[in-house]
């Protein structure tokens, strides 16, 4: 697969119209890169980063991570340790539906992360968690696989099989005629 190539959330939503699937949750954005697109893996855990981690200790070129926290802004999920293993793996964008702390840091590296707060009180370590799961936020849904488009208007979620969403609904028409 070749390489996304960065697209400003506002033209993606020009280009594809109605049908656009743009993410309503206010994100905060904290990472050194405002601007991001990458592939969907997801996770899900509340207040404990241990499974978050070892995904991101994956090797993982182009991957965004979106965590679904559950909005709990009570600990943090990812500090700098933590983002910088992300990055240094080849993920270049983490969304966070909860908290982050470090973010002093985290501004200063070559690394997309959005959250929706900070908060210096440490997560649990146990590994509960779900990963590779299909996961709505802000009245979207992100699937593993999903390309998203990040910057500081806000996410765009695309997914590949739909990426000429009118000559699929026209072919789908020509077939019920
Ligand atoms: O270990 C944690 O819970 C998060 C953290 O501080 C880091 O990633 O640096």
């Amino acid at each position: 697969m070749s390489d996304p190539t960065f697209t400003p959330t506002a033209d993606l939503v020009d280009e594809i119209g109605d049908l656009v699937r743009s993410c309503d949750t206010q994100f905060t954005q904290y990472g050194g890169n405002r601007e991001f697109v990458g592939r969907v893996t997801t996770v899900k855990c509340f207040q404990d980063n241990a499974l978050l981690k070892s995904i991101l200790g994956e090797s993982n070129p182009g991957g965004v991570l979106v965590v679904d926290g559950a909005e709990s802004v009570h600990t943090a999920l990812v500090g700098d340790l933590i983002a910088e293993l992300g990055r240094s793996n080849g993920w270049v964008g983490i969304i966070v539906n909860g908290a982050i702390r470090d973010a002093k840091a985290i501004g200063e590296m070559e690394l997309g992360v959005k959250a929706l707060g900070t908060n210096p009180r440490k997560s649990t370590k146990t590994g509960v968690g779900e990963r590779d799961i299909a996961l709505t936020i802000g009245g979207e849904t992100f699937h593993p696989g999903d390309l998203v488009y990040s910057d500081d208007d806000g996410i765009v979620i695309v997914t590949e099989s739909e990426a000429e969403p009118d000559t699929a609904a026209s072919d789908a028409a020509a077939a019920e005629s």
